[in-house]
C-alpha cells in the first residue's frame, strides 16, 4: 500500500465499467451516459434499487456503493474500447481494470424521447480490484477501498502542496486573462466571478485536502486517457500531485503560448463539460443538469445540487460546515441588504438597484459602483442602536464621568447634566406611555380571541365598540409620545480648553458611540452630503461615512471646528448642508447625494465646537444651543496639571508616579513661563516634555547601574534646563511707564481669549490731524474720535491749554497706535483708555504700566459697560496687571470672577473720565476738575 493512503474492509460492489475513455476521480460528479447496447447498466440498476429498497435507506439508491471502474486500454497493455463498439456480452473480467473509484450514484438522467439515459455518479474514494465476484448480468466484485491518509507533518507534502496550490491558482489566473480576448462565437469564457470563486476554492483548501485538490484540478485540466488513468492509479498523495503539477504546467504553458481557447477539456462530446458546468453552477441559474463538479470529501451529493440545503456552496452563512465565503455575490449582498432591516423606501431602491446589478456583465466599469453602492445601502445603521443608558442612575453617572475627566468647567457641565435630565425625563414618559398602550393592546387582544385561544369570528356590537375605543385610544396614546428631537449643542471656547474631551465624557456617560467630523476648511458641500454617483469615485459624505463607521444610529457626533467650515462658494454651500443636518425639523430625513434616499439622523446626538461664534452664520447658530467653556486662569490649570494631565502624560510616556514627581512650583513655572493660552494643549505638551526628559535620565541611570543618582521629583532649575530658555516673560514687565502709553484690555472674540494691549499716542507738529495704525476697526476709530473731542472740550479744565478757548490740537497732530501684531481690534471698549492716554501724552503724566483699563466712552465723559469681563481679567492677571478701572456698569460682571482673579487684581469700578483720573494720579489737581464735575453731575 502507498504511503501515504489506508485501506479499509474490503467490500463487495457492483462495478460500472467505464467506456469512451472517461476517467471517474474521487471527489468528482460525472455523468456517465448509456447506450442502447449496454444490458448491464439497467440489471445493475434494478440490483441497486432493490438493495435500497430492502435497506429502507432514506437517501435511496445513494447509499449503494458502487464502483467506477476504466476498461483497460494500451496504457494498461490491453485495447482500447469505443463507446459505439463496446458491448457488454463480449466483455470479460480481463476488460476490466485494476482501479476505479467507489460512487454512489446520485440519479438517473432520462431521455423520454430517444430512450437513452445517463447515470450521474460521485467519486468517493480509490478502490482496487481484488477478486471479480459476479460477470452476468453486470460485473461485481470484492474491492479494497483507499483512502487519503495525510501526514500534516509531512515538510516534503508540504512543499509540494503549496506548488500544486501555486500552479492551479496560475491555471485559473491564465483562464482569466484568456477570458478576456474576444473569441468565436460560442468557444468558451470563464467568467471573471467564477474565476474569483475559483481562485478562493483553492486558495481555501488545507494540506489534509491536498489529494482531493490534486483530483479536482486533474478533472479541470486537458489530458489524455493514459494520464488521466495515472491519476486514478497514484495512491500515494504525493506521486498524485507530482503527477497532476506536471500536467498543470503543461496546460498553463501551452495556454500562456496561445491566445485562443476554444475548450480545456478532452471529456467526450456528450460528458458534461467541467468548466461550463462550473460556470452554471456558481451563477447558480436554472440549469437542469448536474454539474461535474467535485465535491469536498465525505460530502452527500444531493440528487439536486441547486436546491439542496446540503450542497456546500448553498448553504447560509452559520450553518455548521458552511463555506459562507462560497456564497454568490448576489447572495451575499441580499442577506446583508435584509440584514440592515431598511425602512420600506430604502427597501425599495436597494431591491431595484439590486435587480439592475444581477443584469449587470461583472466586466464592466459599472459593475463595482453599483454593488459599491448597495454595500453601502447595507452598511447604514438604519435601525441599529445602543441603549442609551438612561436609567435613575444616569445624572449620577454622568456627573461623575463628567467630573473625573474634567476640572472646573461648571457651567458647561451643569449644562450638559440639564440636557441629559430632560433626556431622560423625556425618555420615562415615553416607556410610561408604552407601558400604556401594552395594556390597552393587551384589551384588544383579548376582545378579539375566545377563551380556547382562536380568534373569534365576528365581535358583538357592543364588543365592536370597545374595539373602537381601543384603537382611538391607542392613537392618543401614541401622540403623547415624546419625539426625541435632541438639540443641538454647541460649544464654543479657545482652543485646548477641552469642548473635546466634554463630548467624549458625555457619549461615554450615555453609552453611545462617538465620533468625530472636523469640519476646519470644508469648502465643498459634497464632502458633507456626498457626491451625485453619476460622478467617477463618488462617495457619501462625512456624515454617512460616520454612520457606516459607528454602526448604530444614535451615535454621539462632534462636529469639530462648525465655525471653519466655508460658507457659500464655487462648490456649494457647506452651510446649507450643515443647516439641514443640525436642523431637528429637518434632520429625520437628511438627504445623501450619493445615497440618494432620506436617512433619518434625529436619533444622532450632535455636539458642535467652535472657537469663534462671529463666522458661524446666523441660521446655523440659530438651531443650536450655546453652551460657553472659557478660558483658564492660571489656578484653574495648575489644578488641572496637577489632577489630569501630568498623571496622564507621565501614563503616555511610560513612566510612573515614582519616576518623576512634579510640585506646584514646577507647574507654575511652566505655565508662567512656557506657555500662553486659554486652554492647556501647549501646557500637556510641555508636561510630555518634560516627563520624556526624565524618562531618558532614568534610562541611562539603569543601563549605568547607577540608579540611586537619579532623582523623581523636579526643580524649577530642571524645567529650565529640559524646556530651554523661557518662551514668554512677564508683558508689562517690557514697558517702562512713558506719558502716551496706556494698558488696554482686549477679549479676542477669535479664541475667546483675553489679553491686554498697548494703546500708544504721540504727538508732532501739524495741522490737527489724527492718524491710526495697528488694524484698528471702525469703532475703533471712532472711539478714538469720541476720546479726543472729550479732551479737547475738557483741555482747559484738564490743565493742559493756557486758556478756556485754545486748541489743544493746534499746531499738532496726533498718531494713535495699538501695537500686537496683526491681530484685528474692534470695539468700543478702548475709548476710557485712548482718552487717558491723550491726557497722559499733553499733560506728559506717565500712567502705571501695572494699571490697565477698559470701558466706553461717551461725548461727555461717561464711562459705560462693556463685555468680556472675564476673559479680559484673567488675561490681566496673566500678562502681570496688578490694577483695573472698570466701568461702574460691570459691577455684576465681577461676581462671576474665579476668586484668583478677584484676589490676585485690585478693580476699581469708574463712572466718569474725571473719575478715572483721579484714580490714575490721585495727587495730582486739575484745575478745573470740580467745577467740571459739578456741572456734570448737575447735567445729570
Ligand atoms: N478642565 C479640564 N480638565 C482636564 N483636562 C482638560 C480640561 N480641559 C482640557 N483638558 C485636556 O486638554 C486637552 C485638550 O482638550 P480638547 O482637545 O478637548 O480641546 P478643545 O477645546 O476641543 O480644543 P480645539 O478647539 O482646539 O479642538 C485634552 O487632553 C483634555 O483632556
Amino acid at each position: 500500500m502507498a504511503p501515504n493512503a489506508s485501506s479499509k474492509q474490503p467490500l463487495v460492489v457492483p462495478i460500472i465499467p467505464q467506456t469512451t475513455g472517461a476517467v471517474l476521480l474521487p471527489g468528482v460528479i460525472q455523468r456517465i451516459p448509456v447506450s442502447p447496447n449496454r444490458a448491464d447498466i439497467p440489471s445493475l440498476l434494478a440490483t441497486v434499487y432493490t438493495r435500497a429498497a430492502a435497506q429502507k435507506s432514506p437517501s435511496g439508491i445513494e447509499n449503494i456503493p458502487v464502483a467506477c471502474v476504466p476498461l483497460t486500454n494500451d496504457a494498461f497493455g490491453q485495447k482500447s474500447i469505443d463507446d459505439d463498439d463496446y458491448d457488454i456480452s463480449q466483455t470479460d473480467r480481463t476488460d476490466i481494470g485494476e482501479y476505479g473509484v467507489r460512487a454512489k450514484i446520485t440519479g438517473v438522467d432520462g431521455n423520454g424521447r430517444t430512450g437513452e439515459f445517463a447515470l450521474l455518479v460521485r467519486g468517493v474514494s480509490r478502490v482496487k480490484i481484488e477478486k471479480m465476484t459476479q460477470e452476468r448480468p453486470f460485473f461485481e466484485a470484492k474491492v479494497e477501498e483507499y483512502t487519503d491518509d495525510v501526514s500534516t507533518n509531512d515538510v516534503a507534502l508540504q512543499k509540494m502542496f503549496a506548488q500544486l496550490k501555486l500552479i492551479s491558482k496560475e491555471l485559473v489566473a491564465v483562464l482569466r486573462i484568456s477570458s478576456m480576448i474576444p473569441r468565436p462565437n460560442g468557444a468558451l469564457v470563464l467568467s471573471p466571478l467564477i474565476a474569483r470563486r475559483l481562485e478562493f476554492f483553492i486558495s481555501q483548501r488545507e494540506l489534509k485536502d491536498a489529494g482531493y485538490l490534486a483530483d479536482f484540478m486533474a478533472n479541470l485540466i486537458e489530458a489524455s486517457y493514459a494520464e488521466k488513468l495515472q491519476v486514478l492509479a497514484a495512491w500515494d498523495v504525493k506521486d498524485r500531485i507530482s503527477k497532476v503539477v506536471k500536467l498543470l504546467e503543461r496546460q498553463v504553458g501551452s495556454m500562456k503560448n496561445s491566445v485562443q481557447i476554444t475548450t480545456i477539456t478532452t471529456t467526450p462530446a456528450d460528458a458534461v463539460n467541467p468548466l461550463d458546468e462550473l460556470n452554471k453552477l456558481f451563477q447558480r441559474s436554472k440549469v437542469k443538469r448536474p454539474p461535474m463538479l467535485p465535491m469536498p470529501p465525505g460530502m452527500k451529493a444531493p440528487s439536486n445540487l441547486y436546491s439542496d440545503p446540503r450542497n456546500p456552496y448553498l448553504q447560509r452563512p452559520g450553518t455548521p460546515g458552511g463555506e459562507d465565503q462560497e456564497l454568490s455575490e448576489m447572495d451575499e449582498l441580499e442577506q446583508k441588504l435584509e440584514a440592515a432591516k431598511l425602512p420600506a423606501e430604502a427597501k425599495r431602491v436597494a431591491e431595484r438597484e439590486l435587480k439592475r446589478l444581477r443584469q449587470m456583465n461583472p466586466q464592466m466599469a459599472e459593475y463595482q459602483t453599483q454593488k459599491t453602492y448597495i454595500e453601502t445601502l447595507a452598511e447604514i445603521p438604519w435601525s441599529v442602536v445602543t441603549d442609551d443608558r438612561l436609567g435613575p442612575e444616569t445624572l449620577k453617572r454622568a456627573r461623575t464621568q463628567l467630573d473625573d475627566d474634567h476640572y472646573g468647567l461648571e457651567k458647561a457641565k451643569k449644562r450638559l447634566l440639564e440636557y441629559l435630565a430632560v433626556l431622560r425625563l423625556k425618555q420615562s414618559v415615553n416607556d410610561e406611555v408604552d407601558g400604556q398602550v401594552k395594556i390597552v393592546e393587551e384589551e384588544l387582544e383579548s376582545l378579539e380571541t375566545r377563551e380556547d385561544g382562536t380568534a373569534k369570528e365576528e365581535l358583538r356590537p357592543e364588543e365592536k365598540k370597545q374595539k373602537q375605543d381601543c384603537l382611538a385610544k391607542v392613537d392618543v396614546l401614541k401622540k403623547k409620545k415624546m419625539v426625541d428631537k435632541s438639540p443641538i449643542l454647541l460649544l464654543v471656547g479657545p482652543p485646548g480648553v477641552g469642548k473635546t474631551s466634554l463630548a467624549r465624557s458625555v457619549a461615554s456617560a450615555l453609552g453611545r458611540k462617538f465620533h468625530r467630523i472636523s469640519l476646519g476648511g470644508i469648502r465643498d458641500e459634497a464632502e458633507i452630503r456626498g457626491h451625485r454617483r453619476t460622478y467617477v469615485a463618488s462617495l457619501p459624505g462625512l456624515i454617512v461615512q460616520g454612520l457606516k463607521k459607528v454602526g448604530v444610529a444614535n451615535p454621539v457626533f462632534l462636529l469639530d471646528e462648525i465655525d471653519k467650515a466655508g460658507s457659500a462658494g464655487h462648490y456649494g454651500d457647506p452651510s446649507a448642508a450643515l443647516l439641514e443636518v443640525l436642523d431637528p425639523e429637518q434632520n429625520h430625513s437628511f438627504h445623501d447625494h450619493y445615497i440618494s434616499v432620506p436617512i433619518d439622523l434625529s436619533r444622532v446626538l450632535f455636539i458642535a465646537t467652535a472657537n469663534d461664534m462671529n463666522t458661524i452664520p446666523a441660521p446655523l447658530l440659530d438651531r443650536m444651543e450655546m453652551i460657553y467653556v472659557p478660558g483658564y486662569t492660571t489656578l484653574e490649570k495648575r489644578h488641572i496639571a496637577m489632577r489630569h494631565l501630568i498623571p496622564k502624560q507621565i501614563r503616555v510616556n511610560g513612566m510612573s508616579s515614582d519616576k518623576v514627581a512634579f510640585n506646584m512650583d514646577v507647574v507654575s513655572k511652566i505655565i508662567e513661563s512656557y506657555t500662553r493660552e486659554s486652554g492647556v494643549r501647549s501646557l500637556e505638551r510641555e508636561i510630555g516634555s518634560v516627563c520624556r526628559a526624565k524618562a531618558v535620565e532614568f534610562a541611562e541611570a539603569k543601563d549605568d547601574g547607577q540608579l540611586e543618582r537619579y532623582r523623581a521629583q523636579l526643580n524649577v532649575e530642571d524645567i529650565e534646563r529640559i524646556l530651554g530658555i523661557e518662551k514668554f516673560e512677564e508683558e508689562i514687565a517690557e514697558k517702562t511707564s512713558r506719558p502716551g502709553i496706556v494698558t488696554g484690555l482686549v477679549a479676542y472674540s477669535s479664541g475667546g481669549n483675553g489679553s491686554i494691549l498697548f494703546i500708544e499716542v504721540a504727538s508732532m507738529p501739524g495741522n490737527g490731524t489724527v492718524q491710526l495704525t495697528g488694524k484698528l476697526g471702525d469703532v475703533l476709530k471712532e472711539s478714538v474720535e469720541v476720546a479726543l473731542s472729550w479732551v479737547k472740550a475738557h483741555a482747559f479744565a484738564l490743565g493742559l491749554t493756557a486758556n478756556p478757548g485754545d486748541n489743544v490740537m493746534k499746531e499738532r497732530s496726533i498718531h494713535v497706535h495699538c501695537p500686537s501684531g496683526s491681530i484685528p481690534k474692534d470695539g468700543p471698549s478702548s475709548g476710557m483708555a485712548q482718552a487717558v492716554a491723550l491726557i497722559s501724552l499733553f499733560s506728559d503724566k506717565a500712567v502705571p504700566p501695572t494699571m490697565a483699563m477698559t470701558g466706553e466712552i461717551s461725548l461727555r465723559g461717561r464711562i459705560t459697560a462693556v463685555g468680556g469681563i472675564k476673559e479680559k481679567l484673567i488675561g490681566a492677571l496673566r500678562a502681570g496687571v496688578k490694577t483695573v478701572l472698570l466701568p461702574a456698569q460691570n459691577k455684576k460682571d465681577v461676581k462671576d470672577l474665579p476668586v484668583e482673579v478677584k484676589e490676585g487684581l485690585e478693580i476699581i469700578h469708574v463712572g466718569h473720565v474725571w473719575e478715572a483720573i483721579s484714580h490714575i494720579w490721585p495727587d495730582h489737581i486739575f484745575p478745573g476738575m470740580e467745577q467740571d464735575v459739578a456741572g456734570f453731575e448737575s447735567r445729570l
